[in-house]
């Protein structure tokens, strides 16, 4: 399983039956909702890691990269662009590195 498998399935799910899947019904609810659902298991992660509950901080993490990719879909942002960002990030980083020699 990969973010871009589980990014795929999620997309699929915007012209699911509601009644049908879990995300298509989070989906339905509109981007609001989406936002409001990632905040939650955001702090429910921030909850576990402070606590040093590996399994469940775990069990969050999955919670929060899944509302992540429900969130990114519900506004049309791929998570290719979000790579993409990334990687910008990480060839500027490279160049700062450079710099600092
Ligand atoms: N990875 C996930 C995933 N992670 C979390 N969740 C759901 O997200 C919900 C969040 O849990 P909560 O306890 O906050 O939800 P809740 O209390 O029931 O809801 P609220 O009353 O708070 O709105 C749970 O019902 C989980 O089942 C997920 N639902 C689906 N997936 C994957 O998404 C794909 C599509 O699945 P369907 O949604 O079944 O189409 C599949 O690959 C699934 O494995």
């Amino acid at each position: 399983m990969t973010l871009d498998d589980l990014f795929a399935t999620i997309l699929a799910r915007k012209d699911a039956d509601p009644a049908s899947s879990w995300t298509a019904q989070l989906l339905a609810k509109g981007p609001e909702k989406c936002a409001e659902k990632f905040g939650e298991e955001a702090v429910e992660a921030i909850i576990e890691a402070v606590r040093d509950d590996k399994a469940a901080l775990t069990s969050e993490a999955a919670d929060v990269l899944y509302h992540l990719l429900v969130l990114l879909a519900a506004r049309d942002v791929p998570l290719s662009a979000v790579m993409d960002e990334l990687a910008r990030r990480q060839s500027q980083s490279g160049i700062a590195e450079k710099a600092a020699r």
